[in-house]
């Protein structure tokens, strides 16, 4: 649909501490980093000029500008050692003399802390926590450029902690640093914990603060979480952090995985595979074992990641190998860090260290907005250890100039959706991808579905013919940010540093590369491509054709007497010709899914003109169930409109008809789709994650790969377009090895798309909906006529005569509904909408599925009836907005013609005069 995601920059900041300050953010930090769209008030005075101190001497910071990163971390290191975190902030005046022109209103600011003071200002208000080093990178932005001092004490700061940090792990391995799993094992996460103090953005944490910071203190603050380099909030960020998750996850795949001590005790097979493996689940040795760097290892347990999962142990070994791979697991297995983790080792063992301004070395492509922006916080958490390494983020919907400033600075691990890279690989001179060394399509079997392939071939062939020519100058395209033009110049210096060093860099690696490209490869040829999916399929043949080299396919297999799911690494080849020897698919080795066995997946057989009560009853049965930690429950909708319309009505419309709204206090309801503002979409995402209880109206565009912590029900209001979809929609529960559910809806001629699920290996129960019948909804009491049928629900809903009463009070207060609906017009527009929106989505199902779901086997009344329509819309091959605009071009011709009209009948009377 169109939730292609399109970019917005969240690029933490360089390791160059010349220019700081983010602009004001007035969200909280829900909003990123210098991607408000907004631009900044007033032309900000260059870094030249705010560096100079009062007696016009330069800062260290300058005199430094072409030093590695590591000889100027060591400067800073030297000169602000061991000073109190304040001195930092007293040297900001310093940095701004008294003459020196300030944009108006500020010149007559307080100064006492000017340095905390800005980073408050530009964190919109919130607290900001300079021990936090990405606060640091937060507060680089084009804006406003001072407080070099500031900068560098933090610089210092961060240094110390990170030493510290360092010192400490060595000294007891790691260990005592993880969170407590129980808590996140059994789904009881406090979620006011991980809130930000601001409106949506996370907690500020320290790596190492005193007083229990750690991930192991008992401070609300501790814990490992996922942070990213703009303030996002990581939705997995509250669960992630459960090592016992992942044994629970591998028990759930009948795999082998290791995890807490509290887990390993938990089950006799669990504790066995523990000890076969010979690590501890407490100590960096589980992911060293794998060929992980200890840095990132230590980095992996500072942020609460006690051991990997089975896919994880399977996949970064082939990676790190240097071979192309296609990975294929459940939804919520832990596939990020199963490719973020070798990228990073990778691009934190070059030699000598990358520096942004070579340009971007990973790029992560990912079909939506929101997952974009959560496999960029993911990677900002890992890299916070390595500051020398960038991370960026390009998404429709966010500031073009914003992102072309950031691509000129340099980004090193990119994640793209593919429209706006596209565009930028096309448009922005600067974007340098002559070094890239990873190519990572996340959720690929979607980007390979009509409407991105394209934009696909398009990409690869321009990164290939980029890294054949070795410049990585963009497609020609003259960029025009005036705004920008200051990042010019330094930009232009990092780019030289850039391409002295890249060149002694090519194929090099530091010791602790486990693996890496032999060294006399080219740049298109070094290229390592990833496909990820929970639902890989045939067509990705083509694309490991395009740019694969003999892929190993990674996944899980059913073997072993009890076809128990393990851990597999074979060839597409080989893929290929097992399928076709067991008697499946061979030109579709991957035809068949697998979920998670701790979901329960039920559908429900419902006519169309009950779906809206159903669904009614449905939502109030499942937020009644009260779960340790949340109880959150997400509805998929076929259309953006559909979401609005439901919204609406199950919110404000519903307390009105019914007396009394329909969720329980506590638990909201929230609504996401393509059509809404990227700011709204980020808060919700943000929002959702972080509500306790919930319930989420969305369409596909919040499918795939979003990780929102303890979803138990998923309920699939109108069906998916396709199987696979259905696999990822279901995905959202039961992540981890957590519980979850799943139900389905189906209209009585639907009900055989159960068996082509069936057949694909996704295994449903029936529901009925009678069960439900005392939570259908019931007319408010000063609705007459009723009162008998009450009477005999209360006699006993749960018998056929109770439950057939209830479903007719519930259709009498469907029509109290409609007629709400009626008198509202933005309802009724809505509504209408709604409908056609419903329709035209149902005639694009399409293959398999498509004779189950044609619009003449949909009756139109009752379905119209389920959008409270009390009459069946016409006009259906066009959307409202088609309508209107048709509407209005009408009456304009009609005006036209009154006027022509009109001035011939002048013309008439003066000639007849
Ligand atoms: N080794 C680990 N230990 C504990 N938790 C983990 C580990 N690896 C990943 N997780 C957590 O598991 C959750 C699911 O991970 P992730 O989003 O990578 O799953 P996925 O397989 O990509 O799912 P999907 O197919 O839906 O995209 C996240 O909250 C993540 O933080």
């Amino acid at each position: 649909m169109d939730d292609e995601l399109e970019l917005n920059i969240s690029i933490p900041a360089p390791s160059q501490p010349r220019k700081a300050a983010a602009p004001a953010r007035k969200d909280g930090g829900a909003k990123q980093n210098g991607d408000s769209g907004k631009a900044p008030a007033k032309p900000q005075p260059r870094p030249q000029a705010n560096a100079k101190t009062n007696n016009g001497k330069v800062a260290p910071a300058q005199q430094n500008g072409g030093v590695k990163p590591a000889d100027r971390r060591q400067q800073h290191a030297k000169q602000n050692a061991g000073a109190p975190a304040k001195q930092p902030q007293q040297a900001k005046p310093a940095s701004r003399g008294p003459t020196q022109a300030t944009p108006k209103g500020r010149r007559d600011r307080p100064k006492q802390q000017p340095g905390k003071e800005r980073f408050k200002r530009a964190a919109g208000g919130r607290s900001m926590d300079p021990d936090d080093p990405d606060e640091l990178l937060r507060a680089d932005d084009d804006d406003e450029a001072d407080d070099v001092a500031a900068v560098m004490g933090l610089m210092a700061q961060r240094e110390a902690v990170l030493r510290e940090e360092e010192q400490q792990a060595a000294g007891r391995g790691g260990k005592g640093k993880m969170r407590a799993p129980a808590a996140e094992l059994e789904g009881v996460v406090d979620f006011g914990d991980d809130d930000d103090e601001g409106g949506g953005g996370r907690k500020r944490r320290r790596l190492n603060a005193p007083g229990g910071g750690g991930p192991g203190g008992s401070n609300a603050n501790s814990g490992g979480i996922k942070a990213s380099g703009r303030g996002n909030f990581t939705p997995g960020s509250l669960i992630h952090a459960a090592p016992a998750a992942a044994t629970a996850a591998a028990t759930a795949d009948g795999a082998a995985a290791d995890g807490s001590k509290k887990a390993k005790s938990k089950t006799g097979a669990e504790g066995a595979a523990t000890d076969a493996d010979g690590t501890d689940g407490g100590s960096t040795a589980a992911w060293t074992s794998l060929g992980l760097a200890p840095s990132l290892s230590q980095q992996l347990q500072t942020l609460g990641f006690a051991a990997p999962t089975p896919i994880q142990r399977a996949v970064v070994p082939v990676l790190l190998s240097g071979r192309d791979a296609l990975v294929r697991a459940q939804t919520g297995s832990g596939k990020t860090l199963s490719y973020l983790l070798p990228v990073i080792h990778d691009l934190q063992a070059q030699q000598p260290r990358i520096s942004r301004g070579e340009g971007t070395y990973a790029i992560l492509l990912a079909p939506t907005r929101e997952l974009c922006l959560q496999v960029h916080d993911v990677a900002s958490g890992l890299l916070r250890r390595y500051h020398w390494l960038v991370a960026g983020l390009l998404m429709g919907g966010e500031n073009r100039a914003h992102e072309k400033a950031r691509l000129r600075k340099g980004v090193s691990v990119l994640a793209a959706s593919p429209g706006r890279l596209l565009d930028h690989l096309q448009s922005t001179a600067a974007f340098r991808t002559s070094e890239l060394r990873w190519l990572v399509l996340d959720e690929a079997d979607r980007l390979l579905d009509l409407g991105f392939e394209a934009k696909l071939r398009q990409i690869t062939e321009l990164l290939n013919s980029r890294a054949a020519a070795g410049g990585g100058q963009g497609g020609g395209g003259e960029e025009q940010d005036g705004e920008e033009e200051g990042a010019e110049e330094e930009v232009e210096q990092a780019d030289k540093k850039a391409k002295g060093k890249g060149k002694g860099r090519k194929g090099q690696t530091g010791s602790n590369s486990a693996s890496a490209p032999p060294p006399t490869t080219s740049p298109s040829e070094r290229r390592r491509t990833v496909l990820v999916s929970a639902t890989l399929h045939r067509q990705l043949g083509a694309l490991a054709e395009l740019a694969l080299r003999d892929p190993a396919v990674v996944g899980f297999e059913r073997q072993g007497g009890g076809g128990e799911l393990l851990p597999s690494t074979t060839t597409l080849a080989a893929a290929t010709a097992n399928a076709a020897a067991a008697g499946g698919p061979a030109e579709d080795p991957l035809s068949s899914f697998s979920l998670p066995a701790s979901l329960r997946q039920t559908w429900l057989e419902v006519p169309a003109k009950e779906r809206l009560v159903a669904l009614a009853a449905l939502l109030r049965n499942r937020t009644a169930r009260r779960r340790v930690g949340g109880t959150k429950v997400v509805v998929f909708l076929s259309s953006c409109v559909g979401v609005e319309f439901h919204h609406h009505l199950l919110g404000e419309l519903w307390s009105g008809a019914a007396g009394a709204p329909l969720l329980p206090a506590g638990c909201r309801l929230l609504k996401l789709h393509g059509d809404m503002p990227q700011a709204q979409r980020t808060e919700t995402f943000a929002g959702f994650a972080k509500e306790g209880d919930g319930v989420l109206l969305c369409t596909d565009v919040a499918a795939r790969g979003l990780d929102f912590p303890n979803v138990s029900t998923i309920i699939q209001y109108d069906v998916p377009g396709a199987p696979a979809e259905y696999v990822h929609r279901v995905g959202r529960s039961a992540r981890m090895g957590a519980a979850g559910e799943a139900v389905l809806l189906l209209m009585p001629h639907e009900v055989p798309y159960v068996s082509l699920l069936r057949s694909r290996g996704v295994m449903l129960e029936q529901e009925h909906l009678d069960k439900l019948a005392r939570w259908l909804p019931t007319p408010p009491p000063e609705a007459a006529g009723e009162g008998g049928m009450k009477r005999r629900l209360k006699g006993g809903a749960s018998d056929s005569g109770g439950a057939c009463a209830a479903r007719q009070l519930a259709q009498h207060f469907h029509r109290h509904l409609s007629v709400a609906v009626s008198r509202d017009p933005h309802a009724a527009k809505l509504a209408t909408d709604a409908f056609r929106s419903y329709v035209r989505a149902y005639a694009t199902h399409s293959g398999d599925v498509k004779r189950w779901f044609a619009v003449r086997n949909l009756h139109l009344g009752h379905v119209a009836h389920a959008f409270c329509l009390r009459e069946t819309p016409t006009a259906m091959g066009s959307s409202g907005a088609v309508a209107d605009r048709k509407r209005r071009k009408r009456e304009a011709v009609a005006a036209q013609e009154q006027e022509r009209y009109k001035k011939m009948k002048r013309a008439a009377k003066r000639i007849a005069g």
